[in-house]
């Protein structure tokens, strides 16, 4: 990884338009003697698109949505820059030879195809977008080799530093930290009538619509295991989910001898996107440092899986494993969507996803082409499901 008097990194953000997009963008900034910016995707923004592309002096730009193709902004981009179109133009931007690092920032299972291309490139992979291993951790994985993928998850980030110097030593646990979302506490009497304003206020962490949604309903945390389990090679039972409502602790790692090891920093995912890029150094903060002398309690609890009900459906699904996890996320996103556009309640989308799960036949999770299309099925199914649910 560059140092000062090394060449710089390249890199290719992949949905730069968003949350962690968007912190990138900003690390990139903090960091242009190290860090240089490429190549960019978004899906529809086009004018932040432009706007970044610009700042940044990129060489290609993509927008995965080709109906924003006669945007007039896009005649804005400087001269010279690449201009590409649709869904496959992230593969096109991962293999450049002038890209040496991609952070897959998409959200959802769209991002699974750029991830398997960056990985069968040689590229390093500062993953994001942990739908790609939930769904195609089986084929992923085999394609890693050691220290090419990073995660940049707060929690994963967290225990990949945690496991760093400890190769030779077994895993007893991981302990996974979860903030508990905006409801915690709450019944599930307690959870009718919430609306997505409500679940988008969360607690500790300001980011994407989806995941925030995720982790109201807990869902994100069960995304989070199954991400884990491909990462770290462990299994379901060894990863135990710690509420720590201050989302100060990232996760832990226990050892075979009592030891447990902490990662904590600030709530600021600049922090693990830096780490993805400049591992195994550390560069300085880029964000504000934590004073522990100003933090009163740290504290911890065990998540409610009877009431939200996704943590239990994700456990469920990453122990059968196969194909059960592409339709798990592929559910739970069109059940996300539609309580975001008013059209199921909270407590739906667990309804919603138990039902495609109950009506899918396991496979073996072998490519990604076959993954494509149980993630179609899901999408599909869960649709139709939303529709009766409107109906009754
Ligand atoms: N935000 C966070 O703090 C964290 C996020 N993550 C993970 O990172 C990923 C991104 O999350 P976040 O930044 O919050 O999400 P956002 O919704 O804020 O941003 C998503 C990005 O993906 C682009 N995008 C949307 N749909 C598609 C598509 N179909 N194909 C290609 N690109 C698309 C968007 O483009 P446009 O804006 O142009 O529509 C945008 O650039 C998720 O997988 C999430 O789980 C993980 C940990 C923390
Ligand atoms: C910042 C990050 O990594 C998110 O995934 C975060 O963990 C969400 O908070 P929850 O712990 O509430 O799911
Ligand atoms: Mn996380």
């Amino acid at each position: 990884m560059p140092q000062s008097d090394d060449p710089k990194l390249r890199v290719a953000i992949l949905g730069c338009t968003g949350s962690i997009g968007r912190q990138a963008l900003d690390v990139c900034a903090q960091h242009s003697d190290l860090l240089e910016v490429v190549a960019l995707s978004a899906h529809g923004k086009t004018k932040e698109l432009v706007d970044a592309a610009r700042t940044h002096h990129v060489a290609c730009v993509a927008v995965t949505d080709s109906s924003h193709a006669t945007d007039p902004i896009l005649a804005e981009l400087p001269k010279g820059t690449e201009l590409l179109f649709g869904a496959d133009a992230l593969a096109h931007i991962v293999v450049r030879d002038d890209v040496d690092c991609v952070l897959n920032a998409v959200v959802g299972a769209a991002g699974l195809t750029a991830s398997y291309e960056t990985l069968r490139s040689g590229k390093r992979l500062a993953l994001a977008n942990k739908e790609s291993l939930v769904v195609g951790g089986d084929v992923l994985m085999p394609l890693a080799r050691p220290g090419q993928m990073l995660p940049v998850d707060s929690e994963h980030s967290a225990i990949f530093q945690c496991l760093v110097g400890e190769e030779r030593n077994p895993i007893h646990a991981i302990w996974l930290t979860c903030s508990g979302g905006p409801f915690y506490g709450r019944t599930h009497d307690e959870l009718a009538g919430i609306t997505a304003a409500d679940a988008l206020r969360h607690p500790t962490w300001s980011m994407g619509p989806k995941i925030t949604i995720d982790s109201a309903t807990l869902m994100n945390k069960g995304l989070e295991r199954i991400e884990a389990m491909h990462l770290f090679g462990v299994p379901m039972e060894q990863i135990t989910v710690l509420i720590q409502r201050e989302s100060k602790i990232h996760s832990m790692v226990e050892y075979e001898d009592g030891s447990v090891i902490a990662q904590l920093g600030a709530s600021d995912m600049r922090i693990p996107i830096q780490y993805a890029f400049s591992y195994p150094n550390r560069w300085d903060a880029p964000c504000s440092r934590v004073d522990f002398r100003e933090i009163a309690s740290l504290s911890f609890g065990a998540p409610d899986m009877e009431t939200f009900r996704c943590l239990a459906l994700a456990e469920r699904a990453g122990i059968e494993g196969g194909t059960y996890p592409c339709v798990l996320n592929a559910a739970n996103e069109v059940a996300v969507h539609a309580l975001l556009n008013d059209e199921c309640s909270f407590t739906d989308i667990a309804c919603l996803v138990e039902r495609a799960l109950d009506a899918h036949v396991r496979e073996e999770a072998e490519s990604i082409e076959q993954l494509r299309d149980v993630d179609a099925w899901a999408r599909s199914f869960t649709a139709h499901a939303l529709k009766a649910l409107a109906r009754s």
